[in-house]
């Protein structure tokens, strides 16, 4: 059954360091906002019964509902939202807020959605030829480069990645060969699956536009707290002059599990991690068979999220939803204002998943390379990679960032 366990609790090893993946959501250790006895927004956390495996045994995680803000609303540059940017992204909230009634969006989700099983299942040579290595697989097609929890190689799910925004993020070389992550060009399949590039594109501006309808909110209310030198380094301002952002599409590949114990696991399609950019941007997964849309067969099954006080709920929003996460960068920057939120994925049981796909996509807004971040004196993670006056670029910092979950280097 599932684990309430807290992580580091899980075979001696924090699992929260383990899984690196691409651009974006390099998982890393943090240590979360201080526990507290009881909060505001536990009170929407009563428990629901969402699946029951067994006769005996613990109860699965409580079901949560993200808290939602109308488009019409967020479109108000001067509206007052910060109680609901608070109750879901402040310091006692999920990490996670859901956008409602975004026009076009659930046509070009389902547009792009409905491509993932097809780039999945293009032949191995011409999957290879739209890897690239040299990005450390940030561009194209990559599958079962990212290590998982385990230490194993993740081969659950394949991910294409671009920058939906600009297609050249610069010409550069020696920029390109020193953030090869962010600089290198776009990889599209024009020959074998055309359309990928329109869909994938369409929906990755909207995913920003009404991400900095967003981030404008979020600014207010950081403000509002009088936190100090946050001015100059607005989240608006910030996604704003990014040529950083990553879209990822992913497609997670059936799983067969050979031992009920192994299905159990909270993180069996998605390693726990926190996204380390600014602002993602997230749609609701689209679960198939043999690629056709079915509705999700396990309840269970999903994205799951741990709380400030250390328990892991199933988050639900709904598939016209547009859903938005907190990233480490903002967290440090809003001096823990705004919060980033651990996250992982549950597959369907082995008795409800035979061939059962998802996909999704997620939209990672970050500074630009060149913006220099200042961190304040103390911070919850990755103090060793920050030099003593504290200013670093973002590029420099995501480099260290890499360096250290991929080859123990800082
Ligand atoms: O599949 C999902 O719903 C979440 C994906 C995710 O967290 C990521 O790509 O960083
Ligand atoms: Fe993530």
């Amino acid at each position: 059954m599932f684990s309430l366990r807290p992580p580091h609790a899980r075979g001696g090893r924090s699992i929260w360091q383990m899984e690196t993946t691409g651009t974006g959501s390099v998982a890393l250790a943090r240590s979360t906002c201080a526990p507290t006895a009881v909060r505001a927004r536990d009170r929407r956390l009563a428990p629901r019964w969402v699946r029951c495996r067994a006769a005996v045994s613990m109860p699965p995680p409580p079901s949560v509902r993200t808290v939602a803000i109308p488009f019409s609303d967020l479109k108000e540059r001067g509206k007052d939202l910060s109680g609901k940017i608070e109750e879901g992204l402040g310091p006692n909230g999920l990490g996670i807020i859901s956008i409602s009634d975004v026009p076009d969006f659930p046509v070009l989700r389902k547009k792009l959605l409905l491509l993932a099983p097809r780039v999945a299942s293009l032949s191995e040579d011409v999957k290879e030829e739209l890897e690239d290595p040299d990005s450390r697989y940030n561009f194209g097609w990559s599958h079962g480069k990212e290590k998982l929890e385990s230490g194993k190689l993740d081969t659950f799910k394949g991910s294409y990645y671009a920058n939906p925004i600009l297609d050249v993020p610069t010409i550069d070389d020696e920029l390109v060969s020193r953030y090869p992550s962010y600089c290198r060009p776009n990889i599209w399949p024009s020959d074998h699956l055309p359309e990928l590039e329109t869909a994938f594109k369409a929906l990755g501006k909207l995913m920003l536009e009404v991400g900095l309808m967003l981030a404008r909110h979020c600014d207010l209310y950081v403000m509002r707290q009088g936190v100090g030198s946050y001015d100059g380094e607005s989240l608006e301002q910030t996604i704003a002059r990014s040529r950083c952002h990553k879209g990822r599409l992913l497609y997670y590949f059936p799983r067969q599990f050979s031992k009920q114990k192994e299905g159990d696991s909270v993180s069996s399609w998605c390693g726990w991690h926190t996204d380390h950019g600014s602002l993602t941007g997230l749609t609701c997964g689209l679960f198939m068979r043999n690629s056709i849309e079915i509705p999700c067969p396990d309840s269970a099954a999903g994205l799951y999220i741990k709380t400030r006080d250390n328990r892991v709920v199933k988050v639900t929003f709904e598939e016209d939803e547009l859903a938005y996460q907190i990233g480490e960068t903002t967290e440090i920057l809003s001096r823990g204002r705004l919060c980033a939120t651990p996250h992982c994925v549950q597959a369907p049981s082995s008795e409800n998943a035979s061939n059962v796909e998802r996909s999704t996509f997620a939209m990672f807004m970050q500074p630009d390379w060149n913006q220099t971040l200042k961190f304040p004196s103390e911070i919850p993670y990755h103090q060793e990679l920050i030099p003593p006056n504290g200013a670093i670029t973002f590029g420099e910092y995501s480099e260290k960032l890499v360096n250290k979950y991929y080859e123990g280097k800082t």
